[in-house]
């Protein structure tokens, strides 16, 4: 039913407002808020356009509420009758065409296919002797029915197209048959609303399935279509009809159920890839959920592993794994740092590199190398929609390996646009150089109030170079989002736990390198340089191309869950362009984010 929304409207008064702004007198008087403060909120929830978004909340609310019914299932009867009784009225020229209008095949075929639908009765009658897709049969001797149906061997159709059953079968080992483990939701089995799980298979197609395991069966029945009957004894308990669940989660794994030993019936399941958003639609099994990729409004529901499931087949792999995650951190690439925090901090390019490295961080304290040690199996990450906010932008933060580009690209959007993008001002402990200005290069703090700080957590990452301190605090980046602009940011791919949340909401964009042969062609082209240690600068090499493509491939592997957007830096000009898309889009599309960003 439509929902009216009537919005004419200068003299509208929404009742809501009209409430918070009778009660605006008690913030000042009772919690002593400013007066113009409350001046400011009274014209606010009094303006014209405030009260219509409320009102257009409320409606949109309650059509999500409502749950659709039909007013009646007979319409057809009500415009034969409209019909007849107006037959008689005269000339009347807006009967006659009534008249014509009723009488017109397309009309009745719309009015019928209403009170089909309304009486979801959807399945054809194929049926040649009952007519109906669901019968009795006799008893055999010995078999008991109930009252409630169960117990019954009945004869069905199922209709279906070349699909799965939609369901899962299982080998009953007391009576020796097959049974419908799991039904899954909007599947062929639970659309035609007559198999339930307990129920037992006897028959399909005419044929006995005593002999038959249920992998033969469920392959059998995926393979056929159209009106297929089955014989079956009801089982001894009915399924409850489920809601769908709302949850959405995104994946942090590749699956494919063709390769999975455990899956119960890999025809039933569902394949995705990692960073896939799915709609969990049930998770009454609790090792097996049911989902569908998100945005696919009628993509089958399949079966995944539900976490825990995850989680154990996770560790077990990771046991039996040469390539043990745990071992990789202790592993470190030639050129790549082992530290737990930032690389490069430092505003000037003479003190910028390897001075995050673990062997001159001396003061980590353990509690944060423990946090970073302890390795959480990423398996789904419970997710909801955000709303860009017209002021309030996330920040972007660019991960990539060490010469990748990204502070290149970094700085090609601040000179692109100095009034969107923003850099944050990072903390040091060292003693500010004449020409320096504090809060321009660096804040200037003592080393014990950044060791405190580093304690209290208030640190994204940090490091120590020649005895001192650098790091880049939250309140930095907080800064930066409260002017409202953009701020970004290149941290250390293991910063990406600690800039993960709520009050930072970053958006994540990997730098990929290029292919080894663009790499070289462009960066020669350019003379691109590497910053070694003490700010000194030379070529790019052959072997530095080698190693930022088996760190990039090492990031990717562990992090790309993470991922929000992934640029190919191959072109500078063309990937500046391509980021540039990117941002611009975040600042328009609702995005996917974990649950608790917004709660
Ligand atoms: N697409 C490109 N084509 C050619 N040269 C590039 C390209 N992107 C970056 N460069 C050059 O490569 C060099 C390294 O780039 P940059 O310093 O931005 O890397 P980075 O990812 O910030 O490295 P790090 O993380 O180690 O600081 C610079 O000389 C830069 O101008």
């Amino acid at each position: 039913m439509p929902v009216t929304l009537s919005l004419k409207t200068a003299q509208y008064i929404d009742q809501d407002a009209q409430k918070i702004v009778s009660g605006l007198p008690v913030l000042h008087g009772e919690y002593g808020v400013p007066g113009e403060h409350i001046a400011f909120l009274r014209k606010f929830f009094r303006a014209h356009d405030t009260q219509t978004i409320m009102k257009l909340y409320r409606k949109l609310y309650m059509v999500e509420c409502r749950r659709v019914s039909p007013l009646t299932r007979a319409v057809v009867g009500i415009a034969a009758t409209v019909y007849r009784n107006i037959r008689s009225c005269g000339d009347n020229p807006l009967v006659c065409e009534l008249l014509q209008l009723l009488a017109k095949p397309n009309m009745q075929a719309l009015l019928y296919s209403h009170d089909k639908i309304a009486s979801r009765d959807f399945t054809p009658q194929l049926h040649p002797e009952g007519g109906s897709d669901a019968r009795d049969e006799p008893l055999t001797p010995g078999e008991n029915g109930t009252e409630d149906g169960t117990g019954h061997v009945r004869v069905i159709q199922l209709i279906k197209d070349r699909e799965p059953l939609g369901a899962t079968l299982q080998y009953n080992d007391e009576s020796g048959t097959v049974q419908i483990a799991r039904v899954l939701m909007g599947g062929a089995a639970d659309r035609s609303g007559i198999l339930h799980v307990g129920d037992e298979i006897l028959e399909v197609a005419g044929q006995s399935v005593r002999d038959k395991t249920p992998d033969q069966i469920a392959t059998e029945l995926t393979k056929m279509s159209g009106a297929i009957s089955m014989k079956i004894l009801s089982g001894t308990h009915r399924l409850i009809t489920l809601r769908e669940s709302k949850m959405r989660v995104r994946a942090f794994f590749d699956y494919n159920p063709i390769y999975d030993v455990l899956n119960p019936c890999p025809e039933a399941g569902l394949t995705f890839c990692r960073g896939d958003v799915l709609h969990i639609v049930s998770q009454e099994d609790p090792w097996w959920w049911q989902a569908r990729r998100e945005g696919e409004r009628t993509g089958r529901t399949g079966l995944i592993p539900a976490r825990q499931l995850q989680e154990r087949n996770e560790i077990i792999r990771r046991y039996h794994s040469d390539d043990d995650v745990t071992t990789c951190s202790s592993r470190s690439p030639r050129g790549t740092s082992p530290c737990r925090f930032s690389p490069r901090i430092p505003r000037t390019r003479r003190v910028r590199r390897k001075m995050y490295q673990s062997q001159h961080s001396g003061g980590t304290p353990d509690l944060l190398r423990r946090e970073y040690d302890v390795e959480d199996i990423p398996t789904y990450e419970e997710v909801d929609l955000y709303q860009p906010n017209a002021d309030v932008f996330r920040p972007v933060v660019l991960i990539g390996p060490p010469g990748v580009g990204r502070h290149e690209l970094k700085r090609r959007l601040l000179s692109h646009d100095p009034d969107l993008f923003e850099e944050v001002v990072p903390y040091t402990s060292r003693r500010k150089k004449t020409h320096e200005q504090d809060s321009r290069e660096y804040h200037f703090v003592p080393r014990e109030e950044m060791e405190r700080g580093i304690i209290n957590h208030r640190f994204v990452e940090y490091g120590e170079f020649k005895g001192n301190l650098y790091g880049t605090s939250y309140a930095s980046i907080r800064s930066v989002i409260s002017r409202g602009k953009i701020c970004l940011l290149c941290p250390h791919t293991q910063a990406l736990k600690l800039l993960r949340s709520p009050e930072i909401k970053p958006f994540i964009v990997y730098v990929k390198p290029p292919p080894i042969e663009v790499l070289c062609i462009t960066r020669k082209q350019m003379r691109a340089m590497k910053t070694l240690e003490g700010g000194a600068t030379r070529l790019i090499t052959d072997e530095d191309f080698t190693d930022m493509l088996t760190i990039g491939s090492r990031i990717e592997d562990k992090y790309a869950h993470l991922f929000d957007a992934v640029v190919i830096n191959d072109d500078i000009v063309k990937a500046t362009k391509q980021l540039l898309i990117v941002i611009h889009e975040l600042q328009r599309r609702p995005q996917w984010v974990p649950l608790h960003w917004l709660r």
